[in-house]
């Protein structure tokens, strides 16, 4: 047997190995159809691979058998590329899907027709894979609303594979690589035994990525409202407690607990769909009221925390009162009904060097309690800055 047969037998059977473990991660996700076009794109290298088994080491086989390979290779090649575009959510340009399929193929045969030698026919089929080998790597690299670690690791699989066909299209151009098989595929077999095995586990490792992603995310949000919940919350905690501890000279944080009044009556009276209606429009107009970099999480049932990086204590009051108007002015309109929603909200501000955002929360919670005892539709401070050991508790309003 032949060294090239040897390596295309090892290079076939690791790859039918890959292809039945890809399998299973296919058929587990079986809605996700970049994975379809990925699982294509791999059973076509596999054939092309056995296919190529056949090729005389000097020469060429019959038409047939050469056109099923080379389409083999262009469905495994274009197969890459527009599974990849659906992975971005991109849509599929047929066109050139069918271009990227067929045309290198035509091109061939109608250059055997013509008797144009091998070594130019076999040019056209190699300098064909270099197109969608780089379409691949541009769609990783490209900017992207979701940047994957794991998409790196396909990014130069197909990197490798584009320099590869297109130094081989150089070198055929120029008369300096044999047409024959064994010359033209030792290079390449040594880049696509690596290259391979980076595309098969890079594939699997991306729809991981992006499913442990969305449970994440799934985990840290609330269904009801979007906001991010109390576990969500953490991560923006920590940040902004992080960046605290770092510079001592950092700027203070305002921190709002808001918690709409007499909630269960709403929910007696109109219902708990309503009720649900009145949360989510609430939510929207906290988040409508703060700024970008302003954290709004939804902390418990009726309540919500708005993290105000940056803010001293007059602007966290100045935040306060506009999202108590907010609430006054416009009652929610929910199932046909115009619902009147006030709110009651407890200030706390972390001071540098003071208490740590968890206890300040605290502070606000304390005088979120104090606001709700003094009669509901106000807003209380929890000012440390007032009193010596005791907090002062303010009400504004
Ligand atoms: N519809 C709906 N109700 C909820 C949700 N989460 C909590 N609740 C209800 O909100 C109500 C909160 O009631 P309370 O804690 O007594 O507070 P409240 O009626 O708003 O009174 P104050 O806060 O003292 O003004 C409870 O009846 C909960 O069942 C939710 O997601 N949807």
């Amino acid at each position: 047997m032949h060294m090239i047969d040897n390596a295309l037998l090892t290079a076939t059977l690791s790859r039918a190995a890959f292809l039945l473990v890809f399998l299973t991660v296919v058929l587990s996700q079986p809605k996700e159809r970049y994975l379809w076009h990925w699982l294509a794109a791999l059973v076509g290298s596999s054939l092309g691979a056995a296919l190529m088994m056949r090729f005389p080491a000097n020469g060429e086989p019959a038409m047939a058998v050469s056109l099923a390979t080379y389409f083999l290779f262009m469905i495994s090649l274009a197969g890459s590329w527009s599974g990849m575009r659906l992975f971005y959510h991109r849509r599929i340009d047929r066109r050139l899907l069918g271009a990227l399929l067929l045309l290198p193929l035509l091109t061939f045969a109608l250059l055997d027709l013509c008797h144009v030698a091998l070594h130019y026919r076999r040019l056209v089929i190699t300098a064909a894979c270099v197109i969608p080998a780089a379409l691949t790597v541009f769609e990783i690299v490209r900017p992207a609303s979701e940047r994957l670690f794991s998409s790196i690791v396909v990014a130069l699989a197909f990197a490798a594979y584009t320099v590869v066909l297109a130094g081989t299209s150089a070198a055929l151009l120029l008369d300096l690589a044999p047409a024959t098989l064994e010359g033209l595929n030792y290079p390449s077999f040594a880049v696509d035994r690596v290259a391979s095995i980076l595309v098969y586990f890079g594939y699997i490792a991306m729809a991981g990525e992006r499913a442990n992603r969305a449970l994440r995310q799934q985990a840290e949000t609330d269904q009801l409202t979007g906001l991010a919940n109390r576990h969500g919350a953490q991560r923006a905690l920590s940040r902004l407690e992080t960046a605290r501890t770092a510079d001592p000279e950092s700027p203070r944080a305002g921190v709002l607990l808001a918690d709409i009044d007499h909630f269960k009556r709403i929910n007696d009276t109109h219902g708990h769909e309503v009720g649900d209606s009145v949360i989510v429009a609430v939510a929207a107009r906290l988040r409508g009221t703060v700024r970008n970099g302003d954290v709004v999480v939804r902390w418990g049932g009726e309540e919500f925390l708005i993290l105000l990086p940056g803010a001293d204590s007059a602007a966290a009051r100045a935040i306060a009162e506009r999202l108590r108007d907010a609430m006054i002015r416009t009652p929610v309109h929910a199932a046909g009904h115009d619902i009147p929603v006030t709110l009651s909200i407890g200030i706390a501000e972390a001071a540098p060097e003071g208490e740590t955002l968890s206890a300040t929360i605290v502070s606000a919670d304390r005088a979120l309690y104090r606001a709700k005892r003094q009669g509901r539709d106000r807003i209380c401070v929890d000012d440390a800055e007032q009193g010596d050991s005791a907090t002062m508790i303010r009400p504004l309003s």
